[in-house]
């Protein structure tokens, strides 16, 4: 391979590109343009033209133009600090871009006149001044559009890319080019809808039993290929998905609706991964590939039920209502590859867009000058002999791009998944055999793999007499080595029948070396996320594990089916605690904390929710525990929004109560946190009313006796805590 150097002298000559390009377009987003910024830093040339896309005008940018073609006139680009002896060619990258020809007229224009003087063979009028930097950095998406130049910065011969990379991609590249085949998204699927505690209240029915519905379900989110999508640019704007929570049960036994589904739309070829942590790349999930397919990723919550559900022979009039399960939530990462048969690679301005316009029915934008196609067209070839190959017309290669340099390997990763490569060269460029090699090493540099796909070489512009010039000179340059070229003129059609001939047979012997034509399998079940979600939630509430952190005093109870009990109890009711006691009883967590050695005044904590545990070594037939929600030692009542408790509570099997009091806060509303707890006797010495429990406690109303109150208005900082 022949060494090569990204320099080139100031004697070459390359047409001028803002003298006979056609008027670009960016791709199309849904946002409005916007103005010319009116403040100017940095000059830029803009050019308003209207040449045509006729192929006789074609440029090779291989290079970037010297500095004379900018100048008719003979006039220094010293005032643009451009020392163009010593340019890259993806410099030029990163100076052109497209913006809205409806912007303001600069006030610095006139300011800037002599810099442009007589200097461009521009007429009045042609010549705009904006600022560089805020020509990408908007969507913008303007009727008229006309092309930037930057004439800004020095490149020294003998700087390396090191230096420049980086720099230069982030600030160079505009976004647009940037994230459209990764994105960062978080979906999120619906809460169940909360049930609902009701009693039938009728005339001629006494006791007339529990009524309330059960929550609905809340929504699911999915996955779904479009295939009218190439690009994930639509995710640059809209990132957060949630499906819909479900309804709230309500009274009369209604259930509550359920939650409406989310579906996100992703391009062919995208692959989903979990968002990976401190750098790391995140597990993977799902690869969607064939357009229609749709996958179920998070199942919506499960809907609480109501207290007409928990009606049993014993318990006829419950007083519990479950609240809804969380929807399940994530960060996702997604990446493109597009998928396709063959990917049609080269230089800028090559012609492979045009070429895939001659072969297909896309229509991607052919323009004469480098980077017209930012994002990777997709068209369908169909063969005379009834075969079709999916095509993928790829942005422009550059020196440097495996290292991300211009548009970088935003591009080289879609050739990942192509399984035969059309190398398209301009043959009007001043030297196609550097052009080739150019190409065929940054391939080579950026992954191994895509340098040993096959691939045919097309030497392009025939039509042009500078082409057919080297065509010959070409041929034998290839041939020495043992590739044999194909010659075509894309914009008149000539020759690409038979490069679409030997792409798809090139196709045809991988597929069947393979015996898959894409190397990529197909996934065999898009629901398994939403699987593994379900398998986690129905985890049987006694698989359980208990750590211990003895320098806090802390027991941890980690299990899906506890902690999902927990999320799903509704504290505001005080049969929720019953029945908690109760299942930690039934599910072994009381058995085994005690057996490990719980003691008293040691934490318990089960998933997000904090237990405190006194448990008095007399007490071993004593449950536990109790409650709090936020800082188990925050300090009472404020704020009032806190919900909260304070000590733990021991629930006696026998009637002797063994020990202490406990006390749960809840905060209901803005300004009443409300009590709940049972007072027992021994603590109290021996014998407790109802006007006790209330001097106890502070609370200035209880509603229920010794053994069971509820308080409202409990306003004093009770040292029970
Ligand atoms: N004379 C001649 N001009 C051609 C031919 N093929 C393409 N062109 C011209 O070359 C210019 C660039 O063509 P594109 O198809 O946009 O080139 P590209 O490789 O897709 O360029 P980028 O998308 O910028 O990388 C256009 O002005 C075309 O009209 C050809 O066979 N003959
Ligand atoms: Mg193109």
């Amino acid at each position: 391979m022949a060494s090569l150097s990204f320099c080139f002298s100031s004697t070459v000559h390359c047409d001028l590109p803002i003298q006979s390009q056609a008027r670009p377009s960016r791709p199309k987003t849904p946002n409005k343009s916007k103005k010319l910024p009116k403040k100017q830093k940095n000059p830029i040339l803009i050019t308003r033209t209207n040449s045509n896309n006729s192929g006789g005008d074609a440029t090779t940018y291989t290079r970037l133009p010297p500095k004379d073609d900018y100048f008719e006139g003979g006039k220094t680009l010293s005032a643009f600090n451009l020392d163009s002896s010593v340019v890259k060619l993806s410099d030029l990258a990163k100076q052109l871009s497209v913006v809205s020809e409806n912007g303001d007229e600069s006030d610095e224009f006139s300011s800037q006149d002599e810099i442009f003087e007589g200097g461009l063979g521009l007429g009045e009028g042609e010549v705009q001044l904006i600022e560089w930097g805020s020509v990408f950095d908007d969507e913008n998406d303007g009727g008229d559009e006309v092309v930037a130049v930057e004439y800004e910065g020095v490149r020294e011969e003998g700087d390396s890319f090191d230096e420049e990379y980086g720099v230069e991609k982030e600030k160079g590249v505009p976004a647009v080019m940037r994230c459209f085949d990764r994105a960062k998204i978080y979906v999120k699927a619906g809460d169940g809808g909360n049930g609902v505690v009701a009693f039938r209240r009728e005339k001629y029915v006494p006791y007339g039993g529990p009524s309330g519905g059960d929550g609905g379900r809340g929504g699911n989110v999915y996955f779904e290929v479009d295939g009218s999508m190439n690009s994930l640019l639509p995710f640059r704007k809209n990132i957060h998905f949630r499906a819909e929570r479900g309804s709230h049960g309500q009274g009369k036994k209604q259930d509550g609706a359920k939650g409406e589904h989310t579906v996100v739309y992703v391009a062919p070829g995208t692959v989903i991964r979990e968002a990976g942590k401190g750098g790391q790349e995140g597990r993977l999930l799902l690869e969607l590939l064939t357009p229609g397919q749709r996958g179920l990723l998070l199942p919506g919550g499960r809907g609480g039920r109501g207290n007409a559900s928990f009606k049993s022979g014993t318990n006829k009039v419950p007083k519990i209502a479950e609240k809804g399960e969380e929807g399940a939530e994530m960060w996702l990462e997604l990446e493109l590859k597009l998928v396709a048969d063959v990917g049609i690679v080269g230089a800028p301005n090559a012609g492979k867009s045009t070429l895939l316009s001659a072969i297909s029915a896309a229509q991607p934008e052919i323009a004469n000058y480098p980077f017209t196609t930012l994002l990777p067209n997709l068209g369908v070839v169909s063969l005379d002999f009834d075969a079709t190959m999916v095509v993928a017309d790829l942005p422009g290669l550059l020196e440097g791009a495996h290292r991300g340099f211009g548009l970088g390997h935003e591009f080289l990763r879609h050739t990942e998944r192509c399984s035969v490569l059309v190398h398209v060269v301009d043959g009007s460029g001043e030297q196609p055999e550097y052009e080739y090699d150019a190409v065929r090493l940054e391939l080579e540099l950026f992954s191994p793999q895509i340098s040993k796909k096959p691939f045919i070489v097309v030497f392009n512009k025939m039509d042009l007499p500078e082409a057919s010039e080297k065509w010959t000179s070409f041929k034998e340059y290839l041939q020495a080595r043992g590739i044999e070229p194909f010659c075509m003129s894309a914009v008149n059609r000539q020759g690409t029948h038979e490069v679409v001939c030997a792409a798809y047979e090139l196709l045809r012997k991988k597929s069947e070396g393979e015996k898959e034509s894409r190397g990529w399998p197909e996934p065999s079940n898009l629901n398994h996320v939403a699987e593994m979600v379900h398998k986690q939630r129905s985890a049987p509430i006694n698989e359980f594990e208990i750590s211990h952190d003895s320098s806090s005093s802390a027991w941890y109870v980690v299990g899906g089916g506890i902690q999902r009990f927990i999320q799903m109890t509704n504290w505001q009711y005080s049969e929720s605690m019953k029945r908690f006691q109760h299942v930690l009883e039934a599910s072994g967590v009381n058995k085994s904390l005690i057996k490990l050695g719980v003691k008293e005044g040691d934490r318990v904590i089960v998933g997000e929710m904090h237990w405190h545990g006194p448990v008095k070594e007399t007490s071993q037939e004593s449950n536990l525990i109790a409650i709090v929600k936020s800082e188990p030692d925050a300090t009472l009542p404020n704020p009032p929004t806190f919900v909260m408790a304070l000590s733990g509570y021991i629930l006696a099997r026998s009637r002797r109560v063994q020990y202490s009091t406990n006390l749960i806060l809840h905060s209901h509303g803005a300004s009443r946190p409300q009590a709940y707890g049972r007072i027992y006797a021994d603590e109290m010495g021996g014998e407790m009313d109802q006007k006790g429990a209330k001097k106890e406690t502070g609370c200035s109303s209880i509603e229920k006796g010794v053994e069971e109150f509820c308080c409202w208005g409990y306003n004093s900082t009770n040292d029970r805590a």
